[in-house]
């Protein structure tokens, strides 16, 4: 089942095109890869699916409701979360605080009863309280609970981000270059709490990434663009061997065994 719907869908930055046309489906509970050379609009794809920017042509829909003009706020608040190629975490606040300020978009009570320690909301936020540390747990940062995020390493201020999309209980989590700036072994972590994301949680996870073998390891479908074009879509092993996809990474000529697909 579609959860995520695009149709010839445009964006232009003045006079270059940077996505033209895309039409393609994101299916619920899968795992989903959009990859592609540098430039080739993967990241403005994704900012047009959490509304930063406002595509110039073309339909995009959630649960087959269109979602092209609805601020970014309201595209989260109907369970749509991210996390950012360059990180964004609050670095002065510490790991569970960070966690806790995304539960807080979701919690019913607000300031007024929370001032007041309402029964309701006193329980209301106990359970989020216990839901972040098994969020932190599942995320392998139980043992930094409160050290600021600043303090954290590369690897974990990346899990720590997904753990805070995470927080908001979204539909689906959309990851840029979760993996960028990652040693193999923080990389090989990665893959598999993101397997565990899309079983435990039934999640549907579209992420950019530049790491083939993590796509090619994790990846339900993969789509593929290229100077803003989709030009291919598949299982990892009909990306691996499409000629298209091999000339967009090595220019023409080029053959498989040349492209670390
Ligand atoms: N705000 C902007 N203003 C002008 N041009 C932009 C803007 N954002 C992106 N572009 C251009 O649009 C094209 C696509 O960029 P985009 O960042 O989406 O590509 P990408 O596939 O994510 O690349 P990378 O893998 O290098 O992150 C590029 O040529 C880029 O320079």
């Amino acid at each position: 089942m579609a959860v995520l719907r695009v149709r010839n869908l445009v964006k232009r930055f003045g006079g270059l095109v940077a996505v033209n046309g895309v039409h393609h489906e994101f299916q619920k509970g899968k795992i989903s890869a959009v990859i592609g050379p540098n430039g080739a609009g993967k990241t403005t794809f994704f900012n047009m699916i959490t509304g930063i920017y406002t595509p110039d042509e073309g339909e995009i829909e959630l649960e087959d409701q269109s979602i092209v003009n609805v601020k970014p706020d309201r595209i989260a608040g109907k369970g749509v979360a991210r996390t950012f190629q360059n990180i964004r975490l609050f670095g002065n606040m510490t790991v569970l605080e960070n966690v806790m300020v995304g539960m807080h978009t979701h919690l019913q009570g607000g300031l007024l009863s929370s001032l007041l320690g309402l029964a309701g909301v006193r329980r209301e936020e106990q359970t989020a309280m216990e839901d972040a540390y098994q969020l932190l747990h599942d995320l392998g940062l139980e043992a930094h609970l409160n050290e600021n995020a600043n303090n954290l390493s590369y690897g974990a201020q990346r899990r720590l981000e997904i753990a805070r999309a995470l927080a908001v209980k979204p539909k689906i989590l959309l990851l840029d270059e979760p993996a960028c700036g990652m040693n193999p072994r923080e990389t090989l972590e990665l893959t598999g709490i993101i397997r565990r994301i899309r079983q435990e949680l039934d999640m549907t996870i579209i992420l950019i990434e530049h790491d083939m073998k993590l796509v090619m390891e994790i990846s339900d479908h993969i789509l593929v663009l290229d100077h803003g074009e989709k030009i291919a879509e598949g299982t990892p092993a009909m990306i691996r061997s499409n000629p298209r996809v091999i000339e967009a990474y090595l220019g023409k000529g080029a053959r498989r065994q040349e492209v670390a697909l």
